[in-house]
Parts: C-alpha cells; sequence; structure tokens
C-alpha cells in the first residue's frame, strides 16, 4: 500500500534528481564558458531562485510602460570593468546576457555574424505567425529568404511614390477641420497597414476607410501576444493561445486568395508583369521564383510585420516631438515649401534633397529607434569583446542568448561629444544636431547592420518623408493636445507613443488654442 511516507520518499528522490540534474547541467556550463577562455559579464542573478525576480520585474515594467528605466537600471549593478554588459544565468543551460555596447552590437550583427543568429528556440517561438521566413531563420535558409526579397527595395521599385500618395491622401481627407484633436497615431498606423498591403498584395486592406477590418484587429493581437510570448522568456508555457491562432486563421484567410490570383498567372505573365511599374507587386515578385504557397505567405507576412509598424511608430513619435517645438516644424515647413511648394506631389529626387527632413527623421530614431530591444542566439561557442583595455572578451556558450538595446545605447550620454550651441543635450530633439555631427559607427543603427540590415531601409525612409511633406504642405502649424506628463515609451515588437498622438493640425490663417507644458521622456 501508498503510505504518505512512500510519497515523501519519491519526493524527496525526485527533488534530489532535479537538483543533481542541475548541478551537473550547470557544471557543464561552467566547463565550457573556461574552455572558451573567456570571463563572465556582472551576474544580476545566477539561479533560477534569483532570476525569477528579474523576470517578474522586468515584465511589470513592461505591463507599465517603463522598459526603457527598467533596462538602463540593470546596468546599475554592472562593474567599471564591465560597465555596459550584465547576464543573468537562468536554468542550468540558459543564460541571458544584455548589452548596450555599440561594440557588442558590432560583434553581433557583423563581426562575428555567424556565431550569431535568431536561434532555434526564436524560430519555434515565431513560426505559427511568421513561418520559415526571412525573419526567423538563419544560415541559408535566410539567406534565400533575402535573395527572394531584394530585388523589390531597389531604388527604381521604391521610387515610384504613387502607393505612398494614395495612402497619404487618404490619410490627409481622414483629418479632421484645421484646430481639432486627432489621434494621429491611430490613422498613421492604417495608412502604414494600407501602403504596405498595397505594395505587397497590389490591394490595400483599406484600414483608413474600414476602422473595423478584421485583419488589422487579427494583425494587431497576434503581434501582441508575440510579444508577449517572446518577453516572457521561459514561461511562455502559461500564456493562453487562443486569440493568438484564432488571429492566424483570420490573416491566412484574408491573404490566401491573392496568392491563388498570383499562382494562376503562368510565367510568361508575370515576367511580363515584372516589366511594368504599375502593377507589379511584391507578391509577383516572389512568385517569379517560388511557386511554394506557405513560402509565399511565410514573407508576406514576415514584410508586412517588418514594414508596417516600424514606419507609423517613426511617424507618430516625429509629429510628437515636432508637436513640442513649434520652431522646428516651421524651419521644416519652410524648407517643404521651398523644394515642392504648397500642393505639388514630391517626386523621389525632391525628398532625397531636404537636409532638414533626413534631420528630423534621424533624430527621431535616434530618439527613438523603432526595433527597441532585440536578440540573438548564439549558435557557437564564442565570445563578446571586452569593454575595458587589458581585460578578456566575455565568454559566449552556444545557446546563450544576446539582448541588445538600440534604444538603450543611443540614449547613453557617454557616447555623445559635451552639449555645446551646436550639440544639444542628447536627451533633447534636435535635428539640427545633424549639421554638425556623425555618429561613430555602430552608436546609431536604427536599422541595425551588417548582413541583416533592415532591407526596407529605403522604403520606410521615402514613405516616412513623402507622409511628412504632404502634411507640412498643407498644415502651417500643430499643437500637441495630448497630455506631456502621461507619454510614454511602449515597447512591443515595436516602441510606439504608450498615449498615441493627439494633436491639432491648422491650415494657415487659423487660431491658436491653449497649449500645456512640455514633458521630456
Ligand atoms: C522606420 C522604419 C524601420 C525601421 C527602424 C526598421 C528596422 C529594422 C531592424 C532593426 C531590422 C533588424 C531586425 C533583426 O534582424 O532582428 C529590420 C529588418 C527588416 N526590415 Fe526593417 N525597419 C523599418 C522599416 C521597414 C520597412 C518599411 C520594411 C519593408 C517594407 C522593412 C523590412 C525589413 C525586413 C524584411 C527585415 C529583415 C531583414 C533580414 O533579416 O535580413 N523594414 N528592420
Amino acid at each position: 500500500m501508498l503510505t504518505f511516507a512512500h510519497l515523501a520518499v519519491a519526493c524527496a528522490l525526485s527533488l534530489a534528481c532535479a537538483f543533481a540534474y542541475y548541478v551537473l547541467q550547470r557544471a557543464r556550463h561552467e566547463l565550457a564558458i573556461r574552455k572558451i577562455g573567456g570571463v563572465r559579464a556582472p551576474m544580476l542573478a545566477g539561479n533560477p531562485l534569483t532570476a525569477v525576480s528579474w523576470f517578474y520585474s522586468t515584465a511589470r515594467a513592461q505591463m507599465r510602460n517603463q522598459l526603457l528605466e527598467q533596462y538602463t537600471s540593470f546596468f546599475d549593478l554592472a562593474t567599471p570593468e564591465c560597465p555596459d554588459c550584465v547576464e543573468i544565468h537562468f536554468r542550468p543551460r540558459e543564460r541571458y546576457i544584455l548589452t548596450r555596447d555599440p561594440e557588442h552590437i558590432k560583434a553581433v550583427l557583423t563581426t562575428q555574424f555567424s556565431d550569431f543568429g535568431k536561434g532555434a528556440r526564436f524560430h519555434d517561438l515565431w513560426r505559427p505567425f511568421l513561418g520559415d521566413s526571412i525573419f526567423t531563420t538563419d544560415g541559408q535558409l535566410w539567406h534565400d529568404s533575402r535573395s527572394l526579397i531584394r530585388p523589390m527595395f531597389v531604388k527604381d521599385r521604391v521610387g515610384d511614390l504613387a502607393t505612398f500618395e494614395k495612402g497619404v491622401s487618404t490619410l490627409l481627407d481622414k483629418l479632421p477641420p484645421s484646430g481639432q484633436t486627432v489621434n494621429i497615431m491611430d490613422l498613421l498606423y492604417r495608412m502604414t497597414l494600407d501602403v504596405t498591403t498595397e505594395f505587397l498584395l497590389g490591394a490595400s486592406v483599406d484600414s483608413l476607410n474600414n476602422p473595423q477590418s478584421e485583419f488589422a484587429a487579427a494583425f494587431n493581437d497576434v503581434q501582441r501576444i508575440q510579444m508577449m510570448l517572446t518577453t516572457v522568456g521561459p514561461f511562455e508555457a502559461l500564456i493562453p493561445r487562443r486569440r493568438y491562432n484564432q488571429g492566424i486563421q483570420v490573416i491566412d484567410r484574408f491573404m490566401m486568395p491573392y496568392i491563388e490570383q498570383a499562382l494562376a498567372l503562368p510565367q510568361y505573365e508575370l515576367e511580363k508583369l515584372s516589366n511594368s511599374d504599375k502593377h507589379f507587386t511584391f507578391l509577383h515578385s516572389i512568385a517569379r521564383h517560388t511557386r511554394n504557397r506557405q513560402v509565399l505567405r511565410d514573407q508576406i507576412i514576415a514584410v508586412l510585420l517588418a514594414g508596417r509598424d516600424t514606419t507609423a511608430a517613426t511617424l507618430s513619435w516625429a509629429l510628437y516631438e515636432l508637436s513640442r517645438y513649434p520652431a522646428k516644424y516651421a524651419r521644416l515647413r519652410s524648407e517643404v515649401i521651398r523644394t515642392v511648394g504648397c500642393t505639388r506631389a514630391p517626386a523621389y529626387a525632391d525628398l532625397k534633397g531636404m537636409a532638414y527632413l533626413k534631420h528630423t527623421l534621424n533624430e527621431t530614431l535616434r530618439l527613438y529607434p523603432a526595433v527597441p530591444y532585440n536578440l540573438r542566439s548564439a549558435l557557437e561557442d564564442t565570445t563578446l569583446p571586452a569593454l575595458t583595455p587589458g581585460r578578456a572578451p566575455i565568454a559566449v556558450v552556444k545557446g546563450d542568448i544576446i539582448i541588445y538595446s538600440t534604444l538603450a545605447m543611443q540614449r547613453r550620454r557617454d557616447l555623445y561629444p559635451p552639449e555645446t550651441d551646436a550639440f544639444e543635450d542628447p536627451a533633447l530633439f534636435s535635428p539640427e544636431r545633424w549639421e554638425r555631427w556623425t555618429p561613430r559607427p555602430w552608436q546609431y543603427v536604427p536599422f541595425n547592420g551588417g548582413p541583416r540590415i533592415c532591407v526596407g531601409q529605403n522604403f520606410a525612409m521615402t514613405e516616412m518623408a513623402y507622409c511628412l511633406v504632404r502634411v507640412l504642405q498643407k498644415y502651417e502649424r500643430i499643437e500637441y493636445r495630448g497630455d506631456w506628463s502621461a507619454q510614454r515609451h511602449e515597447a512591443e515588437v515595436v516602441g510606439k507613443p504608450s498615449q498615441g498622438v493627439h494633436i491639432a493640425l491648422y491650415e494657415e490663417s487659423t487660431k491658436e488654442v491653449g497649449n500645456s507644458a512640455p514633458f521630456v521622456i
């Protein structure tokens, strides 16, 4: 008969076995570190018990939109020898290395590119949403995706601005009369969804005209839950997935008819279309090279994810900052009017020729890089560079996760020159600083760098410039109508203003309404 004593012994034995397993695995990891010949980064937590409290406080900080403060506070516990990199050792073979150092980011993204990748865990976690696409794969699979996608991002394709004009003119139609408050972030998210689906599929979701779009709601849901699954790390199994799975089904139902249409075209039709600017889409471009429905679906969703929120969030931050500084808005507007007047649609060369416009976007991406936190998995035993001369490098064992934050790095005061009249406090929005300053290599990487640099960089800069020009042509002034002190940086996959961007835009010769005091985040 099974007695309490038997159960107690069984429990004790299981615990002892688990403990022995933990010790053994941990010893293997320590041995690997020693074999590599490097050192550990300063440790925030060295076992599951202490690590749990870090995961908990980080999840809480994320829910309160205080992730940057939390991430920055990690380095208060670093050491002078290794000031911008720390680590958390959770399960015996599960180690997270957190960094905000440009040399580390450079190593991970370029000089030691083949040592790091998205890794099997990221791939498995994101697979239901993004399949085996450019975003989730490494090695040959990634390389093939990149080759498939790149031709649609050459200058001649991006220089065709008709898709941007269609999206932006619908956005302008949706803006309320001069002087009335609008949450422009909401409209920008819908506009970039419409522009990106038009570019990818040749058919816009038309969410600006149809705010209740089932596809848009599903895409938002899936993205939100995906980010949650990623941030909770080892606890992802605890997150319910019903809405996530339903959302993916809605997305697939929307996409499949377009994919079938493209696949119904014979090869010679696709080749003929490829010579036309107007009707040739991203979907056609990849259908020329593969008839595999799953590949087409995965790549399209990946580019939609990459291209939609990033540009919408950056434009939202740009207008948020411009609403804080009326003189900068006026300066940008005078450049726009000087170049294209009040009504002419800008050409590609006009957009590239406006220096203050470029500085405005660069400055926005400096303070708010759209992908604020990112990660890579070590695919081999390797190292990260030492952060002080004469020190050993940081040993990285195959499977360790490197979390790097371009947001935290680009907010590091010590990476900037001292404040002068020409170079304002780096915490402030100042497009002017770009007139006489160029960031050092790897200290400004909103689009990442190396072989996996954002393939849509030129598309994004062109779309954002086009949108700003059209808005500034029409509106003489901008006024912030939100609560400055409530605004936070909300980090999902993409970092966006937590409160939206409530503003009023004024056409020429309308009267001003009162404003509240600016607040710097
Ligand atoms: C402000 C706008 C944008 C920013 C700041 C941005 C930033 C980034 C970053 C940081 C990555 C690297 C992600 C990683 O490797 O983990 C990336 C990759 C990528 N981006 Fe962008 N992006 C923007 C807009 C776009 C647009 C508009 C598109 C396409 C329409 C696009 C397509 C891609 C693709 C396909 C990748 C994957 C590249 C690869 O892994 O080889 N992005 N982007």
